[in-house]
């Protein structure tokens, strides 16, 4: 892996000609940060424009690499939809990466990966025949598989049972250690034990809300972890639509 960069947003967008968002936000380097706010103030959108997608709007403003050097592939990306591959087995979907590359894929990762995710009875099944939550965990494997310096995930424990939710942020964490890693979630408790510094996206501005001092990855039951996340989701209930 690379030298994760830090990454700089600023400037406005508009869809139709009308303001969505107007923000500026630094994703420090080899950090956890995570994106909150309303649904539909933009927050999939951020995510889409510095990976240079296409967001249905136009965007006014820049968005920089600390180390000056352009962002295309370097960053690995979850989006909200799963995306696997009706036609492949869940082995040959998280083998997708390699296979588009012309790589010979490393398949001995990606058991261990989707051991660790808990489908190792499943490698060999289509997706139709998973579940909502382990086809966003074998997403989630997929993602693992890529060994990029920035990592954006956008909702990608929403489908999960609270226990494998757990579960599956440890893994993140470890696995993931020390990239620069944009995670957006509607869960207070998600980002009060992930971040490392948390924002809260409006059509004004895209706010740092106070993280605990502990370092994450906080245990749940932390006091500081709960204080955290109450009191942002007191704000977020709060914060107009
Ligand atoms: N391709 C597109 N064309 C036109 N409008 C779009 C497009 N994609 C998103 N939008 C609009 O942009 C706005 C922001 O969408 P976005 O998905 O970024 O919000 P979000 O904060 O991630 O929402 P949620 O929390 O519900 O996932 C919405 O009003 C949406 O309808």
């Amino acid at each position: 892996m690379t030298t994760p960069p830090s990454i700089r947003l600023a400037g406005k967008h508009r869809i139709d000609g009308k303001l969505l968002f107007d923000a500026d936000l630094t994703l420090p380097a080899s950090q956890w940060t995570c994106l909150l706010g309303r649904s539909g103030v933009g927050k999939s959108t951020v995510l889409r424009l510095i990976l240079g997608l296409e967001t249905g709007g136009q965007f006014d403003g820049s968005i920089e690499a600390s180390d000056g050097l352009s962002l295309a592939g370097r960053i690995s990306y979850m989006a909200q939809s799963d995306l696997l591959l009706p036609w492949l087995s869940v082995l040959e979907n998280i083998c997708i990466g390699a296979r588009l590359r012309g790589e010979t894929p490393d398949y001995t990762r990606a058991t261990a990966l989707l051991e660790r995710v808990g489908l190792a009875k499943h490698i060999a099944q289509k997706p139709k025949s998973l579940s909502g939550g382990m086809r966003q965990r074998a997403a989630l494997a997929r993602t693992l598989m890529e060994d990029q310096p920035i990592v954006f995930l956008d909702e990608p424990f929403s489908s999960l049972d609270a226990g494998t939710r757990a579960d599956m942020q440890e893994l993140v964490a470890e696995v993931m250690a020390d990239r620069t890693i944009l995670l957006v979630t509607h869960d207070p408790s998600e980002a009060a034990r992930l971040a490392d510094q948390i924002i809260i996206l409006s059509a004004q501005s895209a706010t740092v809300w106070p993280t605990p001092d502990t370092p994450a990855l906080r245990e749940i039951n932390d006091p500081q972890t709960l204080s955290c996340q109450g009191r942002l989701l007191a704000y977020l209930r709060e914060v107009p639509a």
